[in-house]
């Protein structure tokens, strides 16, 4: 029997795809290219570590608290140094945010280069222990500019979904308009078919399926959490950025996601994305209820 299976041979590597389009940009200088090539390095690094965590004695906890009340997980410390040190050594940042730090890191003068990176080391750390998917966010700005660079093309996501994601848990905390809102979702007065329920509690990985499947991720304000739990700069921006992208929408509720003035580095702010339809119908209920 002859193998028929045919072996790409011409692969389009995350790494390729970001060098050939540096080389094809007018003006490049290259340091882009260094810096997304660094990145990656780090999620390869932090992805074998994660991979190894149980044998190498990498789960559990650090032993202490970060600047937004989390508990570390010995993966997010190290993580957060991976991260760090190859951005450093990539030559081309000047301001580091993280999750896991409280104040800005400064890249030492001889290593310094246009780029700021914010970033979430590593996203959904409470579900490390059970090897449930976990990822790393990252927005790079340039100095003063403040503009997002795009790495992925023609991602697009479906106008409506079928499915809801959040943490129903928190129910009884809940604002009455997030409460209306999965009445509906759950028994629809217009004899449509109800919502299914999804939920990982990483929010790359219910991010993820909501791009591939359309729908809506919430992680709202409530009762508790007076300004949801996700922080802007790291986690709500570029989610909100590759969302728009693909052609959905991200919402405070009330403010279009990308449009929140950063007053914080570490604000949080309610947090509502997915597919257009189904944003704007959540929206609707918070209008409704503003009233
Ligand atoms: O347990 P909760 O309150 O539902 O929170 C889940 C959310 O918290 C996060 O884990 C926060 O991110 P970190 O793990 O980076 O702190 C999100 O990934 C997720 O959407
Ligand atoms: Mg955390
Ligand atoms: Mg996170
Ligand atoms: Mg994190």
């Amino acid at each position: 029997m002859t193998d028929q299976s045919a072996f790409e041979t011409d692969v389009w590597t995350l790494t390729r795809f970001v060098m050939e389009t540096g080389r094809k940009a007018k003006g490049s200088t290259g340091e882009l290219t260094q810096l997304i090539n660094s990145m990656l390095t780090a999620i390869k690094a932090i992805s074998s570590a994660v991979r190894k965590a149980g044998l190498a004695h990498l789960q559990g906890i650090a032993g202490h608290i970060n600047v937004t009340g989390d508990e570390v997980k010995k993966l997010d410390v190290l993580s957060n140094d991976l991260v760090i040190n190859m951005l450093q050594a990539s030559y081309s940042t000047c301001l580091l945010v993280t999750e896991e730090n409280k104040e800005a890191i400064v890249t030492p003068a001889d290593k310094r280069g246009k780029y700021v990176v914010c970033f979430d080391p590593l996203d959904g750390s409470s579900n490390i222990d059970c090897l449930a998917p976990i990822g790393t966010i990252f927005a790079i700005y340039k100095r003063a500019i403040g503009e997002f660079i795009l790495t992925d093309r023609n991602v697009k996501i479906k106008k409506k979904g079928k499915t809801y994601s959040l943490n129903e848990g928190y129910a009884k905390y809940f604002e009455p308009a997030v409460t209306e809102y999965l009445k509906h979702k759950k028994f629809p007065e217009d004899g449509s078919s109800p919502y299914g329920a999804r939920y990982v509690g990483s929010m790359v990985s219910d991010v993820h399926r909501t791009i591939a499947y359309g729908g809506i991720f919430l992680y709202p304000a409530n009762e508790k959490s007076p300004k949801g739990k996700l922080r802007l700069l790291y986690e709500c921006n570029p989610i909100a950025f590759l969302i728009e992208q693909a052609g959905g929408l991200a919402t405070t509720g009330t403010q279009r996601v990308l449009d929140v003035k950063p007053e914080a580095l570490h604000q949080r702010v309610p947090f509502v994305v997915g597919s257009s339809e189904d944003v704007e119908e959540y929206m609707a209920f918070v209008k409704k209820h503003q009233k």
